[in-house]
């Protein structure tokens, strides 16, 4: 495979909802169903059991000697989430903020823990002045956070993409029933002392036709409840797998197919540009006529007025909304006063249980973006799912490694073209995401004052005009990778040998769990990517290791490794030697005199705090 990065692997993740690997967690929850969310929740308590948590790739992190990290938590949050977080800093629950509140105090706080209700908005994000690390969203829909603006500034968005499943698709359940059976208009005539029986009288939904747009997690779980009622169930998610919808039943069918079909819509796709409106005058109009629409998903998904015209026209029937594009709605909004019309205020994630788990569920992932930790919940990261990313983890600190040797070799002229080459038995089903974000950060740390780090080296990479060129080699083995090299678009090397052709190039691999390189230019080594390396280019004569050596001797740099590879006997050869601490310029000029040393450079495996 070959593949060169696209504007498309730059976007946000909410935009990327088609990669596979973002649909491979929907299909493994939906296929599963109500137990999954039973599942989810004893994992978390197992993991909130098994302490302490490993901190071992670094995305976002607070420097381990750094003062405890402020976390704000400006909505209700569970109890036991706010426990969790007391335990790793200090906490500040400051609800209900105005924006102005929110902007005074947002650059006081390492973390903000928000519901739907607080935007963090560009302005917020620059009002942090760089200290804000993480945004943490406890529930799924991350459409009040400015992820551009995050990503930009390096903070880490995480969301609770799971706890909240079950109690948004029974909302669902629970809104499609009340619309059906005019139960909040009967409740409502009865406590004003009306017995009104023939005005309420309902419609049946067994036999009826659901059309569920968006069959993600809680449309999935909304589908399976409808199943239950007895209704014929069609969903409408260009995403979705065939084999998720025929495991529950569901049928998945077109857009036109959807609304020619439907008697009874419920909504469940985020907001995003592509569905910001999607409901508009044209959809409606393609609608049976009578049918009856639940979202529970966002407002801004049903254009307001589009739907008041439909509601006027008799086109739709009913509608059930518990979410609304302004929340919470203007008093005079036509919507919420219509007699077609049940309402509530955004409640589809709020019950007992729901909001319990959720606030472990995003305690948690704050507190790992804050370790940092990769959380598989991370929005606007190169995520990949935690299998995977178990998998690959040895192999992020060397291409972070190799991407810091190859670009320090470069000489005076910048560069342009980076090509990763992936050594792997995966083939084209290896991930890469994640491993080429390291090598991008490794690279930018060195040649720019950004803070680089997985959320933003993509899009500084693109900034910066980098062309990524990514290959996936097939190789044998069982681990994920034999072998990562690492080459960058330029002759001018400081050390002439790590050139072959018009590219520089290090390779690597991981050897006992650590990050090893193994060859610069064409030339062989072995040595632990880790503190400060020195290359020698030699003639392959006696007396040269030990000459090199004693001049680190002398000036008390300790060697930790030391490798030699030559060409052939009598030949060039070069030296690859690890040591503690960078040596004086005196100590490389030194070495550079010694007879028979050809060049000489130095570069540094030291990772940003
Ligand atoms: N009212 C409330 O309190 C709650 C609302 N929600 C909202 O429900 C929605 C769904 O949440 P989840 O199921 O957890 O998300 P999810 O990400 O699991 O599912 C969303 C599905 O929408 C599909 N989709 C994306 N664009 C689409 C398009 N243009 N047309 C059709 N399908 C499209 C995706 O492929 C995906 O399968 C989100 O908007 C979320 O914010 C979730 C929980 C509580
Ligand atoms: O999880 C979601 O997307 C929700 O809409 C729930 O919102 P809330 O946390 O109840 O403000």
């Amino acid at each position: 495979m070959q593949t060169t990065i696209t504007a498309q692997a730059l976007l946000p993740a909410q935009q990327r909802v088609q990669r596979p690997t973002m649909r491979v967690q929907h299909r493994q929850t939906a296929c599963l169903g109500p137990q999954v969310s039973g599942m989810a929740v004893a994992h978390r308590r197992a993991r909130r059991a098994a302490a302490p948590r490993s901190a071992s790739l670094q995305v976002v992190a607070v420097a381990s000697d750094a003062p405890k990290p402020t976390i704000l938590v400006a909505e209700k949050l569970g109890a036991g989430g706010v426990e969790m977080l007391k335990e790793v800093g200090t906490v500040d629950c400051s609800y209900d903020m105005t924006n102005d509140e929110l902007l005074a105090k947002i650059s006081l706080v390492d973390a903000i823990v928000i519901r739907s209700a607080t935007k963090v908005t560009r302005e917020v994000f620059e009002a942090s002045k760089g200290r804000l690390k993480v945004v943490g969203r406890a529930g799924v829909g991350i459409d009040n956070v400015d992820l551009a603006a995050a990503s930009e500034m390096g903070c880490l968005v995480v969301n609770a993409p799971t706890a909240n499943t079950v109690a948004a698709a029974e909302h669902g359940i629970a809104l499609l029933c009340a619309l059906a059976r005019n139960v909040p208009q009967a409740d409502a005539a009865m406590k004003g002392g009306r017995w009104e029986r023939s005005k309420w009288v309902g419609v049946s939904m067994v036999g009826k036709t659901l059309a569920v747009m968006g069959f993600g997690k809680v449309g999935s779980e909304v589908a399976r409840r409808a199943k239950g009622l007895g209704m014929a169930v069609v969903a409408y998610d260009p995403y979705a797998s065939q084999e998720k919808a025929a495991a529950l039943g569901v049928k998945l069918v077109t857009l036109d197919e959807a609304l020619a079909q439907g008697d009874f819509f419920s909504l469940h796709t985020p907001l995003t540009p592509n569905t910001k409106g999607m409901f508009n005058d044209e959809l409606f109009a393609k609608m049976k006529k009578g049918a009856r629409i639940v979202n529970v998903a966002r407002g801004g998904v049903i254009d307001d007025d589009a739907l008041k015209r439909a509601l006027d026209a008799g086109i739709v029937a009913g509608a059930a909304l518990d979410v609304f594009s302004t929340e919470p709605p203007p008093e005079d909004n036509p919507l919420v006063s219509h007699p077609a019309v049940i309402c509530t205020p955004h409640l589809g994630a709020s019950t007992k249980e729901a909001q319990e788990e959720v606030a472990y569920e995003i305690a948690e992932a704050v507190i790992s973006a804050l370790n940092g930790e990769l959380t598989p919940s991370c929005v606007n990261a190169p995520m990949v799912a935690p299998e995977v990313l178990k998998e690959l983890q040895p192999f992020v600190a060397l291409a972070d490694g190799l991407g810091r040797a190859a670009v320090q070799l470069v000489q005076d002229s910048g560069f342009a073209d980076v090509f990763i080459t992936y050594h792997s038995p995966r083939g084209d089903d290896l991930d890469t995401r994640l491993l080429r974000a390291m090598v991008v950060k490794g690279m930018l740390e060195q040649i720019t004052t950004s803070q680089v780090n997985l959320v933003n080296a993509d899009l500084l990479a693109k900034k910066r005009g980098l062309r990524i060129v990514e290959t996936v080699v097939p190789s044998d083995g069982t681990s994920a990778l034999s072998l990562i090299e690492v080459a960058v678009g330029a002759s001018k090397s400081k050390f002439s040998s790590a050139v072959v052709g018009d590219r520089i190039v290090v390779a690597g691999e991981v050897k006992s769990g650590l990050p090893f390189l193994t060859r610069v230019g064409g030339f062989d080594v072995d040595l632990a990517l880790e503190g400060e390396v020195v290359l020698v280019r030699q003639t392959d004569q006696p007396g040269i290791i030990a000459a090199v050596s004693s001049e680190f001797a002398a000036s008390k740099v300790n060697i930790s490794f030391m490798t030699v590879s030559r060409v052939a006997k009598g030949t060039e050869a070069i030296m690859a030697i690890g040591v503690d601490e960078a040596p004086s310029a005196a100590v490389m000029d030194a070495i550079s005199k010694i007879k028979g040393v050809q060049e000489v450079t130095l570069f540094s495996e030291k990772r940003a705090a």
